[in-house]
């Protein structure tokens, strides 16, 4: 069938875990297969004994990879204070994050994290959520896929403009500013283009063989480093403006209307310019990729499974078109859609964290103080140990029970077996919230158009990954009209 097609089957039969050489360790079989890392480290936990791989790198350098829900539960939760996101991930990315709640650790993470639990479970919060997000879709997602339906073979790439529509959203959200980066006429703006470089080059200063090798770019402030610079020092004035200019504002308004995360920073008494920047910017980092990619993926994965779109639509068409907040909550079998989906394509695939001291891993595996333990998502959502047999099949009612009444009732699973949005006490902040809008623009779309990949028959489009996956080369799609 279809769904069989999708993935390809576990190799478990031909795969060898690699040689050990003195000195170089597996240094070679990694450089093999640095385009595909994600895959090949798959691989390897299948053929490793309780899903977790020790790789050897150089000069008996180990990194511990695993695909084991206890060993997840034991580094994410039991020992939490052992495994933090340590020193090389946090001196990689702070010239961009600084000391945001992404690129931070102990009581400086805990504060951040307080404070945002307390200002983001809030109820005006999540009106302010749909709003933004109705207007974003009504105003100008729709009217794009208007236009390409009524030209014929007009070809859009729907990855680009999830990503846009993400990156517009999440910054009325987190600054209360709009950059129009989904508006057709306008160009790519200045501050969405320094932030995408920003992201990009400094998640690729993860896959130099050797920290040293950026570090003296840096230092000597010459090629991708130079720009990264640049991006940062655009990213950083940009937000700072933001800031001084919305706490003007607040000064000079006797009631807060606006409800966007940074005037809920500076009113509740967090109003230090630099860490307030850094929070904005971490959240805007946090929720830009991540629901596009998976939105992505998701559409893909309906064309493949009309059965499964139809059930999608239904459950879209019995909901009024206005959609309601409890309505949203109603669309249960969306939502197992959406799970399943980020199942075979997690927007974070990869996770890693640092040893603070020595430990032992529940499987025995011993791990030494600086250790990297990296829980692998993707793999753990393609173990045929975890989800059965016809793990590759794309099923939404693995998430879904019937009730007396007929109706479908969700069924979620621990987040240690499924840690898309991670697990533990750093549990994503933002997956309420992230859901909330995926369905909400999916309703929107599906209401009205289909959507109709142009690709081969036969090609599946390849997954890639830096900090978040990605589809890669992005996701040409036609739109028709829903009849
Ligand atoms: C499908 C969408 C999403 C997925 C799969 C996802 C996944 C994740 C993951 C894996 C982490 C852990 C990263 C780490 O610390 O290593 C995380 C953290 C976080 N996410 Fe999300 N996320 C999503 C959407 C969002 C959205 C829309 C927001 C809102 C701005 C958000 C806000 C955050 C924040 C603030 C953290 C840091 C929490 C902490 O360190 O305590 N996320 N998310």
């Amino acid at each position: 069938s279809l769904n069989k097609k999708q993935i390809t089957p576990p190799r478990n039969n031909n795969i060898t875990l690699p040689k050990v050489y003195p000195l170089i360790g597996s240094y070679l079989a990694i450089k093999a297969h640095m385009n595909r890392p994600v895959q090949w480290l798959y691989d390897m936990i299948k053929a490793s004994p309780d899903a977790t791989f020790v790789f050897y790198g150089p000069l008996g350098y180990r990194l511990v990879f695993t695909a084991n829900p206890t060993t997840v539960e034991h580094i994410l939760k039991t020992r939490f204070s052992n495994y933090h996101k340590g020193t090389t991930f946090v001196h990689t990315l702070s010239d961009f994050l600084g000391k945001g709640i992404l690129n931070a650790d102990g009581d400086n993470w805990k504060f951040q994290r307080q404070v945002s639990t307390h200002i983001f479970n809030t109820k005006s919060l999540r009106r302010f959520v749909e709003q933004v997000v109705d207007v974003e879709l009504s105003n100008r997602l729709l009217p794009i896929l208007d236009s390409a339906a009524s030209q014929q073979d007009k070809t859009l790439d729907l990855q680009d403009i999830l990503q846009r529509f993400a990156f517009d959203n999440i910054c009325k959200i987190a600054f209360g500013f709009d950059p129009e980066y989904l508006t057709p006429s306008v160009n790519r703006s200045k501050f969405a283009r320094a932030f995408e470089e920003a992201t990009e080059i400094s998640s690729k200063r993860f896959y130099e063989p050797l920290p040293l090798i950026w570090k003296m770019k840096r230092l000597l402030n010459v090629g991708s480093e130079k720009r990264l610079r640049m991006a940062v020092r655009e990213v950083h004035e940009f937000a700072k403006k933001i800031v001084r200019e919305k706490r003007r504002e607040l000064r000079e308004k006797a009631t807060l209307e606006s409800t966007d995360l940074l005037s809920r920073f500076l009113c509740s008494g967090h109003s230090e310019e630099e860490f307030v920047m850094d929070i904005v910017i971490s959240f805007t980092l946090a929720g830009k990729d991540s629901t596009s990619v998976a939105l992505t993926w998701f559409f893909w994965l309906l064309c493949k499974n009309p059965r499964v779109e139809k059930e999608v639509v239904n459950e879209i068409m019995e909901k009024s078109e206005a959609l309601l907040y409890d309505e949203v909550k109603e669309m249960v079998y969306t939502q197992a859609a959406m799970c399943e989906s980020m199942r075979l394509y997690p927007p974070v695939p990869m996770d890693s964290k640092e040893a603070m001291d020595d430990d032992v891993l529940p499987d025995g595996t011993v791990v030494k103080k600086g250790t990297m333990v990296t829980y692998h998502v993707y793999a753990m959502g393609r173990m045929e140990s975890i989800w059965g047999d016809d793990w590759a099949e794309f099923k939404p009612e693995r998430w879904l029970e019937k009730v007396d009444s007929g109706k479908w009732r969700f069924v979620g699973r621990d987040s240690f077996t499924y840690p898309v949005f991670q697990a533990g006490p750093r549990v994503c902040l933002g997956k309420e919230m992230a859901f909330l809008q995926m369905k909400r623009l999916v309703a929107g779309i599906l209401r009205r158009f289909t959507v109709v990949p142009v690709v081969a028959e036969g090609v599946e489009p390849q997954f890639i990954s830096f900090l978040t996956s990605q589809m890669e080369g992005g996701f040409p799609v036609n739109i028709h009209r829903r009849v």
